[in-house]
């Protein structure tokens, strides 16, 4: 049995620091999703233009492929991925539920205000996504549901903290 943590958010919210503080600390295998794009989602977005859901499923498929392939294998992975959606959580449990076997996909939402959010956006130097993106990232985004396997993180907190508390919840233990 694996598991599969997705550090989920908003652009900004501090999916990358968390989550290669998760997979440095398990030793899980660590992807981000942003590089599974293809060069016309990010030049969308360089450019200032959201992507439709047109544009995500092909990347969500694809991120559920790569998760499932390690599952397979019994390796456990921790990724980046802003999965705003629930019909796109759905698609990137989809691959491992299919294994059965009790493979977990996790994710952690990093929750907190767009304002703290996009103070940290303006200090973040060299990232392709535009801080004007923010706001149609917030509107798009749907919370967790209860039926959800997943965590909710308050992003105003350290990285360390926030990093103690996800692997506290997806790999007690570690
Ligand atoms: N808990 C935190 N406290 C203070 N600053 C943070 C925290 N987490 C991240 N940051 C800073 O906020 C900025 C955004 O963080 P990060 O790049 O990890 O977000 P992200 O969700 O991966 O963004 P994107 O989806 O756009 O790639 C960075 O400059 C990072 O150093
Ligand atoms: O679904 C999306 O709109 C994208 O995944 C974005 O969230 C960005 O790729 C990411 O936030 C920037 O790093």
């Amino acid at each position: 049995m694996t598991t599969h943590v997705v550090v989920m958010g908003v652009s900004g919210s501090g999916k990358t620091t968390v989550a290669e503080g998760i997979a440095e600390r398990t030793g899980w295998i660590f992807a981000e999703a942003d590089k599974f794009h293809p060069q016309a989602n990010i030049d969308k977005m360089a450019s200032g233009t959201p992507l439709t859901d047109e544009d995500r499923w092909p990347w969500l498929r694809d991120l559920a492929a790569w998760m499932a392939e390690h599952a397979a294998r019994g390796e456990d992975t921790v990724i980046t991925c802003s999965a705003l959606k629930r019909s796109y959580r759905d698609v990137l449990r989809a691959d491992v539920a299919a294994l059965g076997g009790g493979h977990r996909v996790v994710f952690a939402h990093l929750h907190g205000s767009a304002e703290l959010i996009a103070d940290r956006l303006k200090g973040r130097k060299g990232h392709f996504m535009p801080a004007s993106l923010l706001q149609s990232q917030i509107d798009t985004l749907e919370e967790l549901a209860p039926d959800e396997d997943g965590v909710v993180l308050d992003l105003s907190a350290d990285p360390q903290q926030l990093i103690d508390e996800a692997v506290a919840d997806v790999a007690p233990g570690r």
